[in-house]
């Protein structure tokens, strides 16, 4: 037998133990899933999963094996978290769009086993959340290129009854898809949402293919599958081409290749967003007096306590002419506690006219 095969034949004796495990595992999170449905308890629990992940990791013998460990972990919590939602009924999760949308995507990846709800606007998507309607609402909060999506901001701003519990990046990746049968040679037209069509223009241009603006990428897709023309193309995602049995013609067709959308996932606050330190974001909004160095002094002490401020966006005060709200995402430091976390909140009180922790969450990668 040669090394392959022995690592192998090794591999899939351990599979099967685990797989009893997986299934014992499980067995037990389904008695919490009841426990949770006799008293209400939220599924997450973020304490317990900062002390599964400490307690387990620390007994790797091998300490370059414990980052894979504790993402193994992870990903085991997640699935037991996803599981026990299918059991309590409280999977639904909404975004706003077509399916194919890139918050579709961006969802499909965050909750795979999730019921889905599409709504026509963002803020749909906010009072599904809030009703009890959905349990999450996956939105768009910011893009490397085109930078904040205000409106959902505001939506936060103006929804205190909702938190942000986790963040994730999704690398936007533009394909040019077509009917079977069609080939980059063939196609003509391009039809899109403008906003793909100009990320496209270079690869437009150089093609010499005619544009079409479209309300969506992923309705354009629906559009030229339904019109069945070869020389018809449309710019959407390759999850799209699946959707209406497209084809890809040529892939990445948007000239800036690091083109990431971060979306926010929303949740309705039974609790305030449990800080347990390092490894954390903090996302915060505030309002400050409108007095000299105020602002100043706010972001002084998020500085002299450690915490890396890694963006602060500013908006108008719904209703209040010329007064501004703060928003603002903090890392919290190596070997930060809970309790230096509640430090700095309670140092921000004293600086802030209005202060409001609007999440405490780990910031992922959508990407598969
Ligand atoms: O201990 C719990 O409360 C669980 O729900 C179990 C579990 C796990 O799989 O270990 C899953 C979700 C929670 O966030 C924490 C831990």
């Amino acid at each position: 037998m040669d090394l392959l095969q022995q690592a192998r034949t090794e591999i899939d004796a351990i599979d099967a133990q685990m797989a009893t495990l997986f299934e014992r595992r499980m067995r037990a999170v389904a008695d919490v899933a009841r426990y949770k449905a006799q008293t209400g308890k939220p599924v997450f629990d973020a304490v317990r999963e900062a002390a599964v992940l400490d307690k387990n990791t620390a007994r790797l013998q091998d300490e370059a094996l414990r980052p894979y460990y504790r993402t193994f972990l992870q990903e085991a919590m997640a699935v037991s978290r996803a599981y026990q939602r299918a059991m309590l009924g409280r999977d639904t999760a909404a975004y706003q769009g077509v399916q194919g949308a890139w918050s579709h995507i961006a969802l499909r990846r965050l909750f795979p086993f999730s019921r889905t709800l599409s709504f026509a606007t963002w803020g749909e998507v906010f009072d599904a959340v809030q009703n009890g309607d959905a349990e999450f609402g996956v939105l768009p909060f910011e893009n490397s290129n085109a930078g904040d999506v205000s409106t959902v901001l505001d939506l936060l701003y103006t929804h205190p009854g909702l938190i942000v519990a986790r963040m994730c990046d999704l690398p936007i990746r533009q394909d040019l898809l077509g009917v079977p049968g069609a080939s980059l040679a063939g196609v003509r037209t391009v039809i899109s949402h403008p906003q793909a069509l100009a990320q496209s223009s270079v690869f437009l241009q150089q093609h010499g293919l005619a544009t079409q603006a479209w309300s969506n990428t992923a309705d354009a897709a629906r559009h030229i599958a339904e019109l069945n023309d070869p020389s018809v193309a449309a710019i959407a995602s390759a999850e799209t081409a699946d959707l209406y049995g497209l084809k890809i013609l040529a892939a990445g067709v948007n000239a800036d290749g690091d083109n990431t959308t971060r979306f926010i996932v929303i949740e309705r606050a039974d609790e305030a967003p449990v800080m347990t330190g390092e490894g954390q974001r903090l996302a915060l909004l505030f309002t400050a007096r409108h007095e000299p160095g105020q602002l100043a002094a706010v972001l002084d002490q998020i500085g002299a306590r450690g915490f890396n401020m890694e963006c602060i966006k500013s908006r108008p005060l719904p209703h209040v002419p010329f007064e501004y709200y703060f928003y603002v995402q903090l890392v919290c430091p190596a070997g930060s506690t809970r309790a230096d976390c509640e430090a700095l909140l309670d140092t921000l009180r004293t600086d802030c006219s209005t202060l409001r922790l609007v999440g405490a969450f780990t910031l992922d990668t959508a990407e598969k």
